[in-house]
């Protein structure tokens, strides 16, 4: 609630006007069954025709006014609840982005994907009916029974007694559903989780032919989610039923005691008729009321749900330092790294330096901790034990902004967004000009199936580059991480896709860059790397060697063991 409330206030004027203006129509409702009970008593008793169509005209005049002050408050019921959700999703995007690798994995991007659309939207459904109804219902409830309690005292003891049994029907059936909501809620992150990872893998699905696994798995959370659902479906469902056998007893108790009344001369018909309109009104209004109690505490609980994203703090703090200072690139002193409280080390006492505008080569087996070790560069996650010293200051000084214009990082998994070539090189400097993209294409050796592309640098690319080829999507991350500029460029098997002449050239092209950047070359092959300034060998999770290629061939195991694997391969590829 504390963060939603910052939004609310800023729509003062709705949140006054809305509920307002919903006063007036149900004080235009209130009073029309007044007006037809008139013409029954009065006009109808005495058959006064001016004074029927008179009153007639008088319901009309109040159906135009009710129905104009309708409209006037869900405008600014739903101006109010669109306004606060809008700035709630926007504060909630932007704390997300907020969040370091470590908390975002914790979280999971499905559950943020739910709470930014289904949470943030039973929050605006929330906003939205508490405006309208709020006192707009409790208002017709109460004014109804003041009015029947105003034409008779003892028949509007049924009214208070079926008032009091609606109240229980409602609110215990409330109370028993609210939980199962929150449940629901939670199912639906399960689907979704599960809906997105069929979605990305849908490819690998198929072509392993797990198509009907996949759907069981589905099947099996997606019923879980319905049986919630039906659940809490059904106990709602009762509420209708239940309600209207209250009322329609009532009426008829009503009807019962109102004939013997009127026939003893105590009240007039039409009295009798406004007693049953307001009783119908009321159960109307308590059937909003309850629904909106529901809607109501969906929207806490999503509430809640938000907030609990919201207060989640990064844990990563940063300095304000700016500017290097000489010394070391980067430096490792026996840095530990553990993704998770209480599992395994994923890297261990890893110690290496590197000087400014060296290369280096990182190498080993699968899950041997080469990305852990440049994400640990980047600053992606904290360094559980040990200390890095990036541009001769403790990383953990660096002020944020300064830290990542240094770096450019191309990603095991590219990354590529929808929009065109220049957007997606745009990235890496929003400034840069296109004689500069052409530069970094050129470098990335990506010039030659752009300009063959239709629109060249404007040419398109869908959500996450699905309309390019596995080597075209790394050339063009590469690409953008040149348009960077950058003091340390990290490629971490980003070249594993293109063939060995390409991948040469790039190097090649990125060695002779006028402002060569500090580079860490992460890759499977030997042959990327042999000719680093110093190549770091980890063995799961340690540093098994670290020298030049000569050097490690003659001193290192695990090397040699790469090595030879590789040529061994390459000697059966030329069989
Ligand atoms: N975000 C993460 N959360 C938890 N564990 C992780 C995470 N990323 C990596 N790991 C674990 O850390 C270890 C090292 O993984 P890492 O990705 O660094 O290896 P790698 O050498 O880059 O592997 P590959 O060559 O297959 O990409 C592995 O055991 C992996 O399961």
């Amino acid at each position: 609630m504390k963060y939603l409330l910052p939004f609310f206030k800023k729509y003062k004027k709705e949140s006054i006007l809305a509920p307002l203006f919903k006063m007036l129509e149900a004080m235009f409702d209130l009073i029309v069954p007044l007006v037809i009970a008139k013409i029954i008593n009065i006009g109808i008793a005495n058959g006064d025709r001016a004074y029927i169509i008179k009153s007639f005209l008088i319901l009309i005049a109040m159906a135009v006014m009710g129905l104009l002050s309708s409209f006037t408050a869900q405008y600014f019921a739903a101006k109010a609840a669109i306004g606060t959700s809008a700035g709630l999703r926007h504060k909630l995007v932007e704390h997300i982005q907020s969040l370091n690798f470590a908390k975002l994995d914790e979280i999971g991007a499905s559950t943020l994907i739910t709470r930014m659309t289904a949470d943030v939207n039973q929050v605006q459904n929330g906003v939205n009916m508490f405006l309208r109804l709020f006192l707009r219902s409790p208002f017709i409830v109460f004014g109804a029974m003041i009015m029947a309690f105003s034409i008779n005292f003892k028949i509007s003891l049924i009214f208070a007694a079926a008032i009091l049994v609606l109240f229980v029907i409602v609110f215990g059936i409330m109370f028993i559903t609210k939980p199962k909501y929150k449940i629901q809620q939670n199912r639906l992150d399960t689907v979704t989780e599960t809906a997105r990872g069929n979605l990305e893998g849908v490819r690998v699905i198929r072509a392993f032919g797990k198509e009907n696994d996949e759907t069981d798995e589905f099947k099996t959370q997606n019923s879980l989610l319905a049986r919630m659902q039906i659940t809490a479906g059904n106990i709602g469902a009762l509420m209708n039923p239940l309600s209207y056998v209250t009322v329609n007893t009532a009426i008829i108790l009503i009807l019962w005691f109102g004939a013997k009344y009127v026939n003893s001369g105590i009240l007039l018909s039409g009295n009798v008729i406004a007693l049953i309109n307001y009783l119908s009104q009321i159960l109307v209004e308590l059937v909003k009321l309850a629904n909106l109690i529901v809607l109501l505490s969906k929207a806490v609980v999503s509430c809640g749900r938000i907030g609990t994203v919201l207060d989640t703090e990064s844990t990563m703090d940063y300095g304000d330092v700016t500017t290097p200072d000489g010394g070391y690139a980067v430096r490792f002193e026996n840095v530990s790294l553990k993704y998770h409280e209480g599992g395994e080390n994923s890297l261990t006492n890893i110690s290496f330096d590197v000087k400014n505008g060296e290369t280096i080569g990182i190498i080993g087996g699968t899950g041997s901790g080469k990305t852990s070790l440049v994400n640990l560069i980047a600053r992606f996650y904290d360094a559980t034990d040990g200390k890095i010293t990036f541009m001769g200051h403790d990383i953990k000084t660096w002020e944020k902004g300064a830290l990542r214009s240094k770096i450019a990082v191309v990603m095991q998994k590219t990354q590529l967004f929808a929009g065109t070539v220049r957007s997606n090189l745009l990235y890496g400097n929003k400034n840069a000009s296109d004689a500069e993209l052409c530069t970094a294409l050129k470098s990335a050796q990506a010039e030659e199936f752009v300009r063959q592309k239709d629109g060249g640098l404007d040419a398109v690319i869908e959500q996450g580059g699905r309309n390019l080829s596995g080597g075209q999507k790394q050339r063009l991350s590469v690409a953008r991480a040149l348009v960077k500029n950058p003091d340390i460029l990290i490629l971490d098997d980003s070249s594993s896709a293109l063939d060995y002449a390409t991948d040469l050239a790039m190097r090649t092209a990125i060695a002779n860059l006028q402002k060569k950047p500090t580079l860490f070359i992460v890759s499977q092959r030997t042959v990327a790397i042999e000719h680093a300034d110093k190549i770091l060998v980890l063995e799961d999770g340690h540093l098994a060697g670290c020298g030049t290629h000569k050097e490690l061939l003659e001193n290192c195991g695990v090397y040699k063991e790469i090595y030879k694997s590789a040529e061994g391969k390459e000697d059966g590829e030329n069989e």
